[in-house]
């Protein structure tokens, strides 16, 4: 049978690489891709909306999503739990629309598992030193913190073979563009993929 479910993207890479920057912008310019809002077990920030940038759960809320089989995968990263709710992106797929994943690596490596044929994304910055700055200019994190989200982007850079493609952040618009080639890529080869499909199918008939 033809497959006629849409494409799972995943966007991964460090914390502060400008996953959330790219996507935005990315949104701004294609609407037929449906973003998945993730679970978080961390506090809101400012200028955050629940149900809009994340859905805010008590630790206690998010295990009993974990128990009830409701995420599709899950991290603990940096002391907090963060999750893909499974139900809206198996049903959104299942209707035929790409969706996007914006996850951290451990996350990305688990839907790997489950979804091998998702697209998978490392976004990538200019220099460590850069990624600080990032961290440290946006202004949402302690001392402490931006200390422990280095540290994992250290193990989650190690991981970026793991992935289909790498992206370099160096300019939004340049990787925003980068972002949208993939996705555009990765439209034809399922499109002659279907072809072909079809042809074999015709051929069988006849
Ligand atoms: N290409 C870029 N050049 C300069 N600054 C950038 C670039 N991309 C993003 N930024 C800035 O870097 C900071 C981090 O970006 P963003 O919040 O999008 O990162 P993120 O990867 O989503 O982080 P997290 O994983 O912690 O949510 C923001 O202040 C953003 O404006
Ligand atoms: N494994 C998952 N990681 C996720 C998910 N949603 C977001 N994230 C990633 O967590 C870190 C920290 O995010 P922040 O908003 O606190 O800065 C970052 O890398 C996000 O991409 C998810 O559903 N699963």
């Amino acid at each position: 049978m033809i497959d006629e479910k849409g494409i799972l993207f995943v966007l991964s890479g460090p914390s502060g690489v400008g996953k959330g920057t790219v996507r935005k912008e990315l949104f701004e310019q294609d609407t037929d891709l449906r973003y998945s809002i993730s679970m978080t077990t961390r506090n809101i920030r400012p200028g955050e909306t629940d149900g809009v940038d994340y859905f805010y759960k008590t630790k206690e809320e998010f295990e009993t999503l974990i128990d009830q089989n409701q995420l599709l995968e899950y991290a603990q990263y940096v002391n907090n739990y963060y999750g893909t709710p499974r139900e809206y992106v198996e049903k959104t797929l299942a209707e035929g629309h790409d969706v996007f994943l914006e996850i951290e690596v451990q996350g990305a490596l688990q839907v790997k598992e489950n979804f091998p044929e998702g697209v998978f994304i490392f976004l990538f910055p200019p220099s460590l030193e850069e990624l600080k700055n990032r961290i440290v200019s946006r202004g949402t994190e302690t001392e402490d913190l931006v200390i422990n989200r280095l540290k994992a982007a250290r193990d989650e850079i190690e991981m970026m073979d793991a992935y289909d493609y790498v992206v370099v952040n160096d300019r939004v618009d340049h990787a925003v563009e980068k972002v949208q080639s993939i996705i555009q890529s990765e439209h034809c080869k399922r499109e002659r993929i279907e072809k072909q499909y079809k042809r074999i199918l015709e051929d069988e008939t006849k």
